[in-house]
Order: structure tokens, then sequence, then C-alpha cells
């Protein structure tokens, strides 16, 4: 199903939302509200995100295409905390990160927030189940083994956790960087380009694994990818163009998003 969304009202679900300040229900993760951003270099002023609505329920699989420099990396940069928002307000289950310092924002992402990255960013020196645990001990926070093994098991790297990560395929690497986004339990987990460096065959099972840790465990992920075969397997998937949302689409299809894509001159 296409659905018209405009940057308010957008469709349910993925919806505008005119919360102004107030913290968003908790059932919604990320709640962007009228946010702009414009990036300055020298004289030049780009406004990569232009008066964008969003909110993402929990438990939803959301996924963020357009073309080239459309906005997508600023939205998920902002949208996590990364980087502030020159106007509008950004909210991460339900507290207001825009309003947030630099050294609270940090917090907040190492808490509350996990991170997957086209090239895995794993640490060659240490083992899969080192890496896995890493960002729990340098939170001082003793990580939840039943819920880590849980995690290994159902990813299937049980037999590789004493393992490093140059003795995996890339695949195996970007399941230990999945685990380690889910290993703190993190109110959602932002992917970027999560299967761009993978085969077809890698990449199936990479999305297979992000589409059941949202159905079976009700983790919320945000995904952004060129890829329309990757895109169709989240729940919806919204189109930038320009700083603005453009179009959602839910339960889409890989040729509708293609179509779509082609039709605002990218891929
Ligand atoms: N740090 C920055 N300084 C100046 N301009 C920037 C900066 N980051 C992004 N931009 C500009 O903002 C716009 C949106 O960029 P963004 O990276 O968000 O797009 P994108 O859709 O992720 O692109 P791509 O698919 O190529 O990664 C582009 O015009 C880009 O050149």
């Amino acid at each position: 199903m296409r659905e018209s969304a405009g940057v308010r009202p957008a469709a349910p679900g993925v919806a505008g939302h005119a919360a102004g300040l107030r913290p968003g229900p908790p059932d919604v993760v990320i709640g962007l509200d009228r946010v702009t951003k414009v990036h300055r270099a020298g004289a030049t002023a780009v406004t990569a995100l232009d008066d964008v609505s969003l909110t993402v329920p929990r438990g939803t699989f959301l996924a963020v295409m357009g073309p080239s420099g459309s906005g997508k990396s600023t939205l998920l940069q902002v949208a996590a905390g990364l980087d502030t928002p020159t106007s509008g307000t950004v909210t991460v289950g339900g507290t207001d990160v825009s309003r947030l310092g630099e050294a609270r924002r940090t917090v907040l992402r190492r808490d509350r927030i996990g991170f997957v990255f086209q090239g895995y960013n794993l640490l060659p020196a240490f083992t899969v189940e080192q890496n896995i645990t890493l960002p729990l001990r340098l939170a001082r926070r003793a990580p939840d083994g039943e819920w880590i093994r849980a995690l290994v098991d159902r990813t299937g790297l049980d037999g590789v956790l004493h393992r490093r990560p140059a003795e995996l395929s890339g695949g195996q690497q970007q399941r230990v960087a999945i685990v380690r986004a889910l290993a703190a339990r993190p109110d959602i987990v932002f992917a970027d380009e999560p299967t761009g460096a993978l085969d077809v065959r890698s990449s199936g099972q990479v999305l297979t694994l992000l589409r059941e840790i949202v159905d079976e465990l009700g983790q919320t992920i945000v995904m952004v990818t060129h890829d329309p075969a990757a895109a169709a397997r989240a729940h919806r998937a919204l189109i930038m163009a320009d700083g603005r949302i453009v179009d959602v689409l839910h339960d889409p299809a890989a040729p509708a998003l293609a179509a779509r894509l082609t039709s605002l001159g990218g891929r």
C-alpha cells in the first residue's frame, strides 16, 4: 500500500507529530517535530532537513531511502543525537535530546541507542565475545549474560565467540555488530547501510535477522539503505527528497520502491 506522506500530517504509524515539547508517549521511541538542519560550510548553507516531523513507534522496522544528498544520513544523525537540529525538537524515548548538552547526549546514546554501520566497526585485536561486551564494560555496566547468550544463539555465533573479526565472514562480522548493538537492550538501533558491503546471501541473512529482532523481540530499528530489496524487509519505508519526507510506503515491495526512487532521479 502506498500512502502519501507530506511532512505533516504523515502516515499513521510513522506519523507526523505535533507533540511540541511534550515528551512523546512511551510507545513512541523517536519523535522529530518540525526539525530543520542547516549545514554550514564557509559561506555556503545547505538545508539537509527541511521541517521534518516523524514518529517511530516501538517495535517498528523503518527503512529510510532517497536519492544521494536527500538528507538520509543527516536524519539518522539528528534522530540519534549525534548531531543537533538547527530548529525543531528531537525526542528519544520521551527525552528531548535537542536540549541536552554534548556530555548528556553521549550518555543517552551509550545507554539507549545501538548503532550498526556498513563497515561493522569491530575492534580487530579483540575476540567476538570481547567486541560484544566491550561497550557495556566501558559504560561500567554488567553484561546481562542470559540476554547476550540468547542473542548469540539466535545469530548463530556461538561457535565463533573466541575468534577475531578477521577470522569471520562479512556476514558473521555484521551479526557480531548487531549483537553488540543489542547487548545493552537499547530503545532503538540505527543501522546505516548495514548490508552495503555484503553479498546477496549474507545480506539476506542479516536482513532476516533484523526483521526477527523487531518482530520477535519488539526491538525498534531505523535503517538507512540505498537497496530497495533491503528496504522491502522493513515494515515501512520512508522516502526522502531535498531534505523532506515525500512518501511513506507500508509493507513496501522492492519494485515499488525502485520505481519511486527512479521517479526522484535516484536509485
Ligand atoms: N557536514 C556537512 N557540511 C556541509 N554539508 C553537508 C554536511 N553533511 C551533509 N551535507 C549536505 O547536506 C545534504 C544532505 O546530506 P546527507 O549526507 O544527509 O544525504 P544522504 O541522503 O545521506 O546522501 P548519501 O545517500 O549520498 O549518503 C547534502 O547536500 C550534503 O552535501
